[in-house]
């Protein structure tokens, strides 16, 4: 499809939508309140928890990042959708998944997509990924509420016809158990292992492929994004993403240089059931191990610290977070919902980084092992503090290690 600037593509107009007494889509809480608005994207209704993401831009890399499964994004930004869609900004690995996040939840109709990288309407591109979305709402005020009140458990419904069967939607809500307990890993990881070999993209270039790796990374997918993977590939790292429930074994049997921890949806004690042994199993190797928002939560709980549901989570690209080990602060693209309890950590792991909006735990490091991790993406951080050092951070641990290695063995 080809779409122009400033085409109202598929969907109400702005200005009908603004004005328009009949809503065709409903936000109903688990606390039997309902939200009217205007239905965009797939229809039909889904249940989740709602949390607000105050990124400015970004919402197609947001809404296609695993580790929203089981969430409704309202986001605080009131345009969103208005540079379209493309086929390259897509943070999903697995494409056999699911899509990760239930929902979203907009302030301003969607208007027409300007931006010379689209392809695509939001709305349609929403209605393919089978997301249910709804514009028109305040949330400024839904934002305030989940400050108040913590993130609630919701349904979203889209219908045009705009019949909905609220008793209904309203119990459902209402049953839903919520996110804490639950893994949702095994629903966006992959079921097959697969190397992974494209490189960040470059201006005039978009996307390249690795010629030569000097290094072999295995990475746990518990819903890894492809940023992360390019991350590594540009740094000469041949990459092996193995299914989330693989055996330490067999990860060793692949004689990785490296193990990485990816990012992932749900509640992190639920997931570290099975992931913890393998991680513990690969620390004691002696292996270089990183882990990123999950597989930082998954890396404290195999180091023996805890985790706990967090208020009102962070998800946005401003978060400052303190950096011990440098001392400097950078502002960080985060999305979590669970912490690591910076109490909980044992002697042997040191906290590298924290969270200068609320004091919680954001970075480890296991003391006498070249183990570490961080709760942000910092292959999404913006800012004038640059957070790509933590991935050349590993691969100088990993080269490091290679080059005792091969002194003891010559
Ligand atoms: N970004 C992530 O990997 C999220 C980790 C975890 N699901 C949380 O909500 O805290």
């Amino acid at each position: 499809m080809t779409v122009q600037a400033h085409d109202q593509g598929p969907g109400p107009s702005p200005a009908d939508a603004w004005n328009d007494p009949v809503p065709t889509a409903v936000v109903v809480l688990a606390d039997g309140s309902v939200l009217y608005g205007q239905g965009i994207g797939a229809t039909g209704h889904a249940v989740g928890e709602i949390c607000f993401n105050t990124a400015m831009t970004g919402y197609q890399e947001i809404l296609t990042d695993p580790s929203y499964a089981g969430q409704i994004i309202t986001f605080t930004f009131p345009h969103v959708g208005n540079v379209g869609t493309n086929e390259e900004d897509i943070e999903t690995a697995n494409l056999a998944a699911a899509s990760g996040v239930r929902g979203c939840i907009l302030r301003a109709p969607v208007t027409g997509p300007s931006n010379w990288r689209a392809t695509h309407h939001f709305n349609e591109w929403l209605k393919r990924r089978g997301i249910i979305g709804l514009t028109g709402i305040d949330t400024r005020a839904l934002t305030a509420m989940i400050r108040d009140r913590g993130m609630p458990n919701a349904v979203i419904a889209h219908a045009p016809d705009g019949v909905f069967d609220l008793p209904a939607l309203k119990a459902e809500a209402a049953a839903w158990p919520g996110l804490e307990g639950m893994d949702l890993v095994p629903d966006v990881t992959t079921a097959q292992s697969y190397v992974w070999d494209e490189t960040p993209w470059e201006w005039g270039e978009g996307y390249g492929r690795l010629a030569n790796p000097s290094l072999h990374i295995v990475a746990i997918d518990y819903g890894v994004k492809r940023n992360i993977l390019r991350k590594f590939a540009g740094l000469g790292c041949k990459v092996t993403v193995v299914p989330a429930t693989t055996e330490a074994d067999r990860i060793l049997e692949m004689a990785p240089d490296g193990v990485f921890l990816s990012n992932g949806p749900g509640d992190p004690a639920a997931t570290g059931e099975y992931a913890v042994p393998v991680i513990r199993r690969l620390i004691d190797t002696g292996l270089p191990v990183f882990g990123i928002c999950l597989g930082h939560q998954m890396l404290g709980l195999a180091l023996g610290a805890t985790t706990k549901k967090m208020h009102q989570g962070h998800h946005g690209a401003n978060h400052p977070v303190k950096d011990h080990t440098t001392g400097k602060v950078e502002i960080t693209s985060m999305n979590h919902g669970f912490a690591v309890d910076r109490e909980s950590l044992p002697d042997n792991v040191e906290e590298t980084h924290v969270s200068l909006f609320d004091g919680s735990n954001c970075g480890l490091r296991l003391k006498d092992r070249p183990v570490f991790s961080v709760q942000y993406h910092p292959e999404a951080s913006p800012g004038p503090m640059d957070s790509h050092y933590l991935f050349t951070r590993f691969v100088d641990l990993i080269r490091e290690r290679k080059g005792a290695t091969a002194k003891v063995g010559s």
